[in-house]
């Protein structure tokens, strides 16, 4: 038997529609688009394709957008003088500084320069903290856009059983969070996890954000299981994710394909981010049931 297809970019698709409704109606109450404000440092042929991909979605919502691409020898004290700029102006609801930046810069000090009000990639340290103790705050894009997925087709996530392999900051931990919140049994796993096909095979639900192509097998997924593949690997063979999607869609409940699954939901949920940043600034009232 072969697993349902999910199918993010359709997911990602109608989730936009209605993000530009929501956009519209906070631009008729404030008077203005909401404005997102990308950053990119260095030339990464990668980067610039999401950075260019974000900035057409961000204009095709009915938002603004700002593109600031900087040279690969930009200094801490240029890029700091540039958050602070973009937290300064009144048109900016949310700032993305494209990761991971060159070596030479401090990174946390930069995430942490952001207005947490404007951080739409959730990685600020206040965001996070909101995220661990339930408040209300800004979610990151990516794990985010997973839990619609899963809750789209599993619906209610209470009791089961999810594995979480990988616990980086802006992918596994704010993942394991959410499924915590959505009343899951959560396990991360990571790389001194002992016997990981064990771990695995015990999940009603696998999200893998490890960076490795192909490296989980079907044969450690539970028949039925639902499997959300975050990993972006470029390869000989093309883009792949950290499944093996050939063994694994035989064996698992419902899957996502790499491309086309959690890819488009980040972007989604960053413009999702970037009117709910807008609205909050302003006051405007938005219907969130629709996003
Ligand atoms: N689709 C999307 O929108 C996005 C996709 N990605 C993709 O997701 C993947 C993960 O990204 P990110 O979280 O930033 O990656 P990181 O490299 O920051 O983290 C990788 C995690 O995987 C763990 N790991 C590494 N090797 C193994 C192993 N052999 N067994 C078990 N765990 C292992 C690491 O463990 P340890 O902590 O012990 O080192 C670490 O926790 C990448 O492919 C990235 O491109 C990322 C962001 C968005
Ligand atoms: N501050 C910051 N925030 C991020 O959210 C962030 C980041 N830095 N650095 C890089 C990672 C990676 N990331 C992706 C976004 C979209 C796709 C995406 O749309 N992927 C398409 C395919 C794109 C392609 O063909 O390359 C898909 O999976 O279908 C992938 C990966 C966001 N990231
Ligand atoms: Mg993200």
């Amino acid at each position: 038997m072969s697993a349902t297809i999910i199918d993010g970019k359709a997911h990602a698709a109608r989730l936009r529609e209605r993000i530009a409704v929501q956009a519209a109606a906070f631009a008729g109450a404030a008077g203005r688009a909401a404005g997102l404000a990308v950053v990119l440092v260095g030339e990464d042929p990668a980067s610039a394709v999401y950075v260019r991909s974000k900035g057409k979605a961000t204009i095709a919502a009915g938002m603004e957008s700002f593109e600031h691409r900087l040279p690969a020898d930009t200094d801490q004290a240029a890029l700091i003088a540039l958050v602070d700029r973009l937290n300064a102006d009144p048109a900016v609801d949310g700032i993305l500084v494209q990761l991971p930046l060159p070596a030479h810069l401090d990174a946390d000090a930069i995430l942490t320069r952001i207005d947490s009000d404007k951080d739409v990639d959730g990685f600020h340290p206040v965001n996070v903290g909101r995220l661990m103790l339930g408040l209300p705050g800004l979610v990151p894009c990516t794990p985010y856009g997973c839990l619609l997925l899963l809750q789209d087709v599993l619906g209610d996530l209470t009791g089961l059983d999810a594995v979480v392999v990988g616990r980086s900051n802006i992918v596994g931990k704010p993942m394991a969070a959410l499924l915590t919140a959505a009343s899951a049994t959560v396990t991360i796993a990571h790389s001194r996890t002992r016997d990981l096909a064990a771990v695995v095979r015990r999940a009603d639900i696998v999200v893998a954000a490890v960076g490795r192509a192909q490296m989980i097998p079907g044969d450690w997924i539970k028949p039925g299981a639902t499997v959300i593949d975050v990993g972006i690997n470029r390869t000989d063979a093309g883009l792949v994710g950290d499944v093996d999607f050939a063994s694994a869609v035989e064996v698992a409940g419902a899957i996502t394909p790499v491309p086309g699954g959690v890819g488009p939901m980040t972007i989604a949920c960053l413009l999702r981010n970037t009117v709910v940043a807008a609205a909050r600034r302003e006051g405007v009232p938005l219907d969130m049931s629709a996003l």
